[in-house]
């Protein structure tokens, strides 16, 4: 599905990623952890085909060069969504609808079924009430989840999520969880870069995790120990065993 060879990527002269190998299989879930600037954003970029590797190989569905309807596959929800200027004239339906013009074009009407498939989405991620609101006008983690649905209503076979739990609360978090779970379970790859190394062992298959544009180890989620990462972050990484989960009770509270 997803295949770097030898890949390296500059930007002026910096070397930002260094002979990076890797291979993700179909419904893989992987998550990409790592100190800040140590690359992990550019990877996704590469993958996402916003950036092409200055050497080496990169194979996305077996093939080196993505033509449109490929990239159509690929949704991408970046780290930062936020500073919209208030009054910028889309609401969270328009925004969502959005997610569907790279496959029908920007001319297209939207249909019937095409209107249902978003409010199915804004509902699977607890945002219908804000159906109508401005997407300048909401939090960022409203925010978040607006552009989460945006990335699913397209139905991709990958999907790149650039830290999506920042700033978010732990209901908000589990449901993205869950979210994550069933589209693996429909056969979607998805790459997560986080810093939330706890929760990724709980949920990913893989963790990657990179220091100084390398790749500096992978592992299986149930392989995962912190003594693994810890030279790379340079500091001890805490393992908390504990974490609130809340009924269903208390999420009907809270909405
Ligand atoms: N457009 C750019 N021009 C110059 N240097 C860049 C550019 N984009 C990224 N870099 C550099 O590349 C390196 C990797 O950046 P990247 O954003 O991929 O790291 P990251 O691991 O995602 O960091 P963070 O956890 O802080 O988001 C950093 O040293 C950064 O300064």
């Amino acid at each position: 599905m997803i295949e770097l060879i030898d890949v390296n990527f500059y930007i002026d002269q910096k070397r930002i990623l260094k002979d990076i190998n890797l291979k993700i299989q179909k419904g893989e879930f992987v998550a990409i952890v790592g100190p800040n600037g140590s690359g992990k954003s550019t990877l996704l970029n590469i993958i996402s085909g916003i950036y092409s590797p200055t050497t080496g190989k990169r194979l996305i569905f077996g093939k080196q060069h993505l033509t449109p309807q490929d990239r159509q596959k690929i949704s991408f929800v970046p780290q930062k969504v936020t500073n919209f200027n208030q009054s910028f004239p889309l609401s969270v339906f328009e925004t969502v609808l959005l997610g569907l013009v790279p496959k029908k074009g920007l001319l297209q009407r939207f249909s019937k079924q095409d209107l249902e498939k978003a409010e199915s989405i804004l509902e699977k991620l607890q945002i219908k009430q804000l159906k109508n609101r401005l997407i300048g006008q909401l939090s960022g983690g409203q925010q978040q989840r607006v552009f989460l649905a945006r990335a699913l209503i397209s139905d991709p076979q990958i999907l790149l999520l650039d830290e999506p739990t920042v700033g978010i609360d732990s209901l908000s978090e589990q449901l993205l969880f869950e979210i994550l779970g069933e589209k693996k379970k429909e056969g979607t790859t998805i790459l997560m870069v986080t810093h939330d190394v706890y929760a990724v062992t709980q949920h990913a298959d893989t963790i990657i995790c990179m220091g100084d544009g390398m790749i500096y180890t992978a592992c299986s989620a149930k392989e995962f120990s912190p003594s693994k990462f810890e030279s790379v972050y340079k500091y001890k990484i805490k393992k908390i065993e504990h974490r609130h989960s809340y009924t269903k009770k208390e999420q009907n509270n809270r909405m």
